[in-house]
């Protein structure tokens, strides 16, 4: 890893050197392209080694560290910001207009300003003000005066799964986290609820995001309409519970490597001056599904960051909050009696369980079941060897993430374990690599616009377990089992499988005043 301190000019300039040529000839030995911005180049970098994986990251990191000095320190805060912002607002109109999809896609083939903005009914000089803006990141070229044609990078803008990462950043995140600090004066610092965060202010509602987006297109959204800070509610829904839906992706399964042919079809909302909750629900849920199918937060990492052929025949885990089961079938074929409980709402269950839908393959169903079950209410199976709960902790405040771990406590087994798949944050700044550092940082800021949440390190895990299982464990041990010792809920092991974003945390019973 490259050394946080180094500022040395000619030193990063090695480090780029050695670095590229390290990828250059891996790439060549393996009979790979060499990278480009062309088109028709690949969209993604391929499968490598560890060693080619590491030295692109020192590349990345040493290149921008290479940037920001040479920039100079007035720039990367007054120049960079603003590029930054008028990035976004150009991916915005791009976005917006389906602009990607109306530039063609056929090798070497372009089209002209003229027409593109004929074709969408947009202001030529406009469009190209907004394209010329993204030229400057390699996203669209001129590749002859007047003429727009595509980049490798705006050609994945009409990828099924790429477009729609583009799109909620450009359409939803930006213009929610410009509602941040309006959203902290108006409902106050700290506070914990999911319904109180910037992206409530922007989409306009009292639900939580992900009973948002379970609204399922009822709720027509009108982006930045003002709302008062009382509990004023936009639509007609009624779901005010305490359950905080997440959305419907049940495809997470998805794992073909997405290509760039792998194109969305134009959705009607995105030309029009209004969103709906059904394309946000169905964009969010093809984000979903292809976040789960990119090499850092692949499902198959669930196998290597806790030795589930350890856990004695027979055993029982529960995925809780499971969706469709997609996460448990590495479990499944991991340990080969292991017997499987996927909890989630009901809607979702009725989907795992429906053939059509199922995503469990046949040979491992009869290991499967499927349980309505809100996890802020009593664990209904009690003793299971393992309690999973992957992606749903960093989406709650602590109080929030409490209250879900409370509800699983009372019916664990002394022996039983907690199995928490979540991004375990560095405690400083320059412990990971730079460009994963940016992306930790960048998703830690996402959940507190998202819903008031937030990424934690180990010491965050740890102390939200202790005080999870604050007057609760004493109960789980009974009056025999704690033979004197004081013990408490805590992190036993943290796994983070190689290039995996997630670690898994092992959490159980461990004496008090034990650390990790
Ligand atoms: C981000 S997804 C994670 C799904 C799965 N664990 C995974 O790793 O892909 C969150 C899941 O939580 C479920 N969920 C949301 N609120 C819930 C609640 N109150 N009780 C049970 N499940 C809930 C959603 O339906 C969704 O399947």
């Amino acid at each position: 890893m490259l050394d946080p301190k180094e500022e040395d000019l000619e030193k990063l300039a090695e480090t780029c050197l050695s670095t590229a040529r390290q990828i250059k000839e891996y790439l060549a030995a393996n009979n790979q392209p060499p990278l480009t911005f062309d088109a028709d180049g690949p969209a993604f970098f391929p499968s490598a080694t560890p060693e080619v994986q590491h030295a692109r990251l020192d590349l990345r990191a040493a290149a921008m560290r290479l940037y920001h000095l040479a920039s100079g320190p007035d720039e990367v805060v007054s120049w960079h910001v603003y590029h930054c912002a008028h990035d976004l607002n150009a991916f915005r109109y791009v976005q917006h207009y389906n602009i990607a999809s109306a530039v063609p896609t056929t090798s070497g083939a372009s089209i002209s300003y003229g027409d593109l903005a004929r074709q969408l009914s947009l202001d030529a000089s406009q469009l190209r003000q907004m394209l010329r803006q993204l030229m400057t990141i390699h996203v669209f070229q001129e590749p002859s005066p007047g003429q727009v044609s595509h980049t490798a990078s705006s050609r994945l803008l009409t990828h099924w799964g790429v477009g729609a990462f583009n799109s909620f950043v450009a359409e939803d995140t930006f213009p929610a986290v410009a509602r941040q600090i309006e959203a902290l004066e108006r409902w106050g610092h700290g506070r914990p609820e999911p319904n109180r965060a910037a992206l409530n202010l922007f989409y306009d509602t009292d639900l939580p995001m992900y009973e948002y987006y379970e609204c399922d297109g009822q709720v027509e959204t009108e982006p930045n309409k003002e709302i008062d800070s009382t509990n004023k509610s936009n639509n007609n829904s009624t779901s005010t519970s305490t359950s905080m839906n997440k959305p419907d992706n049940d495809d997470t399964t998805t794992t073909n490597k997405p290509t760039p042919s792998d194109t969305i079809t134009p959705s009607t909302t995105t030309t029009s001056s209004s969103s709906t909750t059904t394309s946000r629900r169905e964009r969010f849920s093809r984000l979903m599904t292809y976040m789960a199918s990119t090499p850092i937060m692949s499902n198959a990492h669930i196998a290597h960051g806790f030795d589930w052929s350890s856990l004695p025949p027979g055993s029982t885990v529960v995925d809780i909050a499971g969706n469709v089961g997609h996460s448990a079938i590495p479990i499944a074929q991991a340990n080969a009696t292991a017997k499987i409980v996927v909890q989630d709402l009901p809607k979702i269950v009725a989907r795992a369980v429906d053939p059509s839908t199922s995503v469990i393959p046949p040979e491992l169903r009869p290991r499967f079941t499927f349980m309505p079950h809100d996890f802020y209410s009593l664990q209904p199976v009690r003793g299971a060897a393992v309690y999973f709960l992957r992606m749903i902790l960093h989406d709650y405040s602590d109080p929030y993430a409490m209250k879900i771990l409370r509800a699983v406590v009372p019916s664990m087994a002394p022996e039983s374990r907690i199995v928490i798949m979540d991004q375990v944050m560095p405690p400083a700044v320059g412990l990971v690599p730079d460009p994963v550092e940016r992306m930790m940082r960048t998703q830690d800021l996402q959940m507190m616009m998202l819903t008031n949440a937030k990424e934690r390190d180990a010491g965050e895990w740890d102390d939200l377990l202790r005080k999870a299982g604050d007057g609760l464990v004493e109960g789980v041990f009974g009056h025999s089992g704690l033979q004197g010792k004081r013990k408490r809920l805590g992190i036993m092991n943290i796994q983070t499988p190689p290039g995996s974003t997630m670690s898994l945390i092992e959490v159980g019973f461990v004496d008090e005043g034990d650390e990790e």
